[in-house]
This record gives C-alpha cells, sequence and structure tokens, in this order.
C-alpha cells in the first residue's frame, strides 16, 4: 500500500498527527487575527464610500461639480481598489501556506479514516457498547471526552454505508439526527454534499422518518417543496438493507461459536469456574540461579494444562521506558505470516505497531532473557529478536497459534514458548484472551505472561489459541520473546506418551 505511516495502527503514530493538528490550529488563528483586522479596515473603507454616495444622491451634478469630489471618486478607483483587492488577496497567502504544510507535515489517508471508522464499530461490538455512549464519549459508562457532534455521526454513518454495514449505518444517522435536534449548534462548517447523499441514503434503506428530519436542515433558506416527495420517488430503496451478512464488519469467522466465546472471554463474561480455579496457586521460584533465593521470582498460575502462569513485577519503570525508546523509532506495521509461512501480510485481523530489537542492542533485554530464563529453565539461545508492539485505536489481534504449522529448520524448530512482557497497565480492554482456557489477562505492567505452545511431543496444542482483544481505553505496548524448541530437550523432555491428541478437538473448532 502507499499509506506508508499507517497513522491509526498505533498511538504514537497518532501523536504525529495531533503535531500536525497543533500547527495548523496556530495557521488557523493567526489567519482569523488578521482576517478580522482586514475585515475592520475594510468596513471602515465600506462607510467612507457610502457616505459619500449618499452625499451624491442628494444632487449628483451639484457633487461632482465639486473638483474634490471628482478628484477624490477618481482617486477611488485608481488606487483604492487595488488595495483593496490585496487585501482580499491575502487569503491566497493562507491558502499557499497551508499547500506548504500538506508537503511538510503528516497527513492521515484514506485508509487510515477507513481503519479508524472500522476499529469504533469493532469496539462498539467486543464491547457490546450503545451508540448513544459511544456518541457520547463514554466507553463503559466513563466519560473521557467531548461528545461527537452530529456532523461527526453523520459523516461515520455515510462511510459505515460506503462498507455496506446498513444497520450500522441507520443506528448512527438517526444518531446524528438526534442530537441535530439536541443540539443548538445545528451550523457546522461542513461537506455540503453529505447532507444530501445521507438523505438519500436513508431513503435506500427504507428510513423515511429520519431522512424527512435531515432534508429539513438541508438548504434551509431555499428549500422546494417538491424536492424531498421527487428524492423519494427516484431514489431506489434497497432490497434487503437488513441483510448484513456481506460487508467488511461481519466476515463468517466473527459468526462463529469460537470467535462469539472469544469476545465473551474479553469482555469477562466467561471466567474459569472455581472447580477449575481450585489447583491453580501462587508461588516463589528460586531454584535455576544463584542469587535467586535472595530475590525470588512471583509466579501465578493461570492454567496447569497447558501451563499458563504470570510473572509479576519483571520490569522496572526504568527498563519499560528504555525499551519503548529503543523500538519507537523502528515501528512498522505488524504483519502475519501467510499460511504457507512465507511473506508478510498486512489484515485488519492484526493491527498494531511492531519492531524487532536485537538482545545485544541494551543490557536491559539481556536481562529479559536471563529472567526467562531463571523462572523456567528454558534454554534462551534459540530465541527470536524481542518483537516490540504498540496498539492503537481498537488494535487488536484475533485468535491465533504462536506456533508455526509449517515444517521449520530442523536446527531452531517450533516455537515451544511465548513470553509477553507487559510495558504499560491499560484502563479498560486490551486483555490477552485464551477462549477455550476462558483466561482473559488484563495487562499488568512489568510482569509477564508466559505459556508453553507446544507439547511435551512437540505438536502444537491448539488450546494455546489466544488473542489481543481490541483496546478500548489506552496505548497498549508489549513485548514477545518466542523461544523455539531446540536445545530444551533435557528441560522440558518428552513424555512417554503422545500427549497432543487432547488438544486435537480444538484444532477443527472454526
Ligand atoms: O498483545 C497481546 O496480548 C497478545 C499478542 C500476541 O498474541 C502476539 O503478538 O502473538
Ligand atoms: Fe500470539
Amino acid at each position: 500500500s502507499s499509506n506508508t505511516n499507517e497513522y491509526f495502527t498505533s498511538v504514537t503514530g497518532l501523536e504525529t498527527l495531533m503535531k500536525t493538528e497543533q500547527t495548523l490550529l496556530i495557521d488557523l488563528k493567526q489567519y482569523v487575527i488578521e482576517t478580522r483586522q482586514q475585515i475592520n479596515l475594510l468596513e471602515k473603507e465600506i462607510s467612507k464610500i457610502s457616505k459619500e454616495h449618499d452625499l451624491a444622491s442628494e444632487n449628483l451634478e451639484n457633487y461632482l461639480a465639486n473638483p474634490v469630489n471628482a478628484y477624490k471618486l477618481i482617486k477611488r478607483l485608481m488606487i483604492d481598489w487595488e488595495v483593496y483587492e490585496e487585501h482580499i488577496a491575502k487569503v491566497i497567502d493562507f491558502l499557499k501556506l497551508i499547500d506548504e504544510r500538506r508537503n511538510n507535515l503528516s497527513f492521515p489517508e484514506l485508509e487510515d479514516f477507513h481503519e479508524s471508522a472500522l476499529a469504533l464499530i469493532r469496539l462498539q461490538k467486543t464491547y457490546q457498547l450503545t451508540v448513544p455512549d459511544v456518541a457520547a464519549g463514554k466507553l463503559n459508562g466513563i466519560k473521557y471526552g467531548y461528545d461527537m457532534t452530529w456532523t461527526d455521526c453523520l459523516v461515520l454513518g455515510q462511510q459505515l454505508f460506503h462498507m455496506k454495514a446498513y444497520n450500522q449505518t441507520k443506528i448512527w444517522l438517526q444518531e446524528s439526527v438526534k442530537r441535530l435536534q439536541q443540539d443548538n449548534d445545528r451550523f457546522q462548517l461542513f461537506p455540503a454534499g453529505f447532507l444530501q447523499e445521507s438523505t438519500e441514503n436513508l431513503i435506500r434503506l427504507g428510513d423515511m422518518d429520519t431522512a424527512l428530519h435531515l432534508y429539513n436542515v438541508m438548504e434551509t433558506n431555499h428549500k422546494e417543496e417538491n424536492k424531498i416527495k421527487e428524492m423519494m420517488q427516484s431514489t431506489e430503496i434497497l432490497e434487503e438493507p437488513d441483510n448484513d451478512d456481506e460487508n467488511i464488519l461481519q466476515i463468517p469467522y466473527h459468526k462463529s461459536a469460537e470467535f462469539e466465546l472469544y469476545e465473551k472471554v474479553c469482555r469477562g463474561e466467561v471466567t474459569q469456574t472455581p472447580k477449575e480455579q481450585r489447583d491453580l496457586r501462587c508461588y516463589y521460584v528460586y531454584e535455576n540461579c544463584p542469587f535467586c533465593r535472595l530475590a525470588p521470582f512471583k509466579v501465578e498460575d493461570l492454567n496447569l494444562d497447558p501451563e499458563v502462569k504470570v510473572f509479576h513485577n519483571i520490569l522496572s519503570e526504568k527498563a519499560i521506558e528504555t525499551i519503548k525508546a529503543l523500538a519507537s523509532p523502528h515501528l512498522i506495521r505488524s504483519t502475519v505470516f501467510g499460511s504457507d509461512g512465507v511473506g508478510a501480510e498486512k489484515h485488519n485481523y492484526r493491527i498494531s505497531k511492531n519492531a524487532w530489537l536485537p538482545y545485544d542492542s541494551h543490557s536491559y533485554l539481556i536481562g529479559m532473557l536471563r529472567d526467562i530464563h531463571d523462572i523456567t529453565g528454558l534454554d534462551m539461545t534459540y530465541s527470536e529478536q524481542l518483537q516490540v508492539a504498540n496498539y492503537g485505536l481498537g488494535g487488536h489481534y484475533e485468535p491465533h497459534f504462536d506456533f508455526f504449522k509449517h515444517q521449520l529448520p530442523e536446527e531452531v524448530g517450533n516455537r515451544i514458548s511465548t513470553a509477553i512482557f507487559y510495558l504499560s497497565d491499560i484502563e479498560q480492554g486490551g486483555a490477552t484472551a485464551f477462549p477455550f482456557l476462558k483466561i482473559a489477562v488484563k495487562p499488568l505492567k512489568g510482569s509477564v505472561l508466559f505459556w508453553y505452545n507446544l507439547h511435551r511431543s512437540l505438536h502444537g496444542d491448539y488450546r494455546t489459541k489466544h488473542g489481543a482483544c481490541p483496546v478500548l481505553k489506552g496505548s497498549k505496548w508489549i513485548a514477545n520473546v518466542w523461544t523455539h524448541e531446540r536445545r530444551q530437550e533435557f528441560i522440558r523432555p518428552c513424555a512417554l506418551h503422545q500427549d497432543h491428541e487432547i488438544s486435537l478437538p480444538y484444532h477443527t473448532i472454526k
């Protein structure tokens, strides 16, 4: 894609856009100040000329017979009008400045606009938020920002129509009309074509009521009475506007029982039962390193088979800031492997930015490997580079396996384990969710989530399917350490029996 920045994919990207707007805001303020001065001057000129004309209208011939008046008339047309033009032309200087800004500053592209709308809808759906709440800037009952205006809602409704998300279109346009009626601020700067198009779209969707309301706002001054009737007659109503099946928000996987389970786990509606949690413990580990007796690691079981654990208080604030700073300049849009294991593809089931860092780029990174070794006993030689990721607006990673299904080079083997270092806390959403295990791990800054992806037989464990729930509020940072199976033969020996069959049924669930 030509969209190289993809601002929608991370919060750090959006900070760049905020800076752009800051600059433009200063420009615009300056423009308003200057224009106001111009207007004041021009108004003075207008009243000066008007006075002359009033005087002249009393007796034109007499007026022009005065040589001073004659001189002034000719002087005004000769000199003054040029000055007025110069003043008026200053607008062009402003347009030139904005043009320059467009070339020099960062601007979003259509894809950013599209994806940020999708993110809102994804959040709305995953966390079952109502449209009035979202439009009021409320997330799960907490108000974080200002309301969306009626024009904000209208634009979003238009975007959704183009995505063929017709039910959502109606709800957002209805919200727009509701806000329009409550709002005293009916006249907002706004692309002219949008109202007409939205009105037509509502007619297409069979919502004549809302269409009529919007029509009434349109060109209130010179409205032709019959035009709405004409519009209703000439606009074709869609056959099955309620059939949302085919739109981009409703791919078949999103309707599967597995995905619905995942969403419930993300919302915290499905959790482990007390019986399932009975054997889970919290304990200290110190066996794998000589000094660990003094400062043992605190480990919390989340699941025993397969093993999923959290290691608490691993990274210091300083280490976290260092890791983020090292990664920031290198963040690019996250990709996923094609099913054949080659190529890196962009998909909207994984929206984040990431960077790969060699461990020797800082002692803190080497320390991360050492900590995982000290806690698990694993040999960290065959670990991939550290992957640091930042999730933006509605950023997420749908359920997937971390192990590969294709053949890997003998020398390293498959990803035996995953360690996710949480580099931020998250206000809402953004859990790491294991639908089959009914676990949603809330990111806790400085902690590590660890699990084995493979059975002892080294077959992939399908129960480890997991995802990153959409971030509802916050900027989520993680660092992944993926360790491969080679050199773990004595640390995590094969069981005598083939233990992988237990997870096979989970593979077929789609
Ligand atoms: O961000 C998360 O919580 C999970 C990330 C993940 O599963 C991955 O990067 O493979
Ligand atoms: Fe993963």
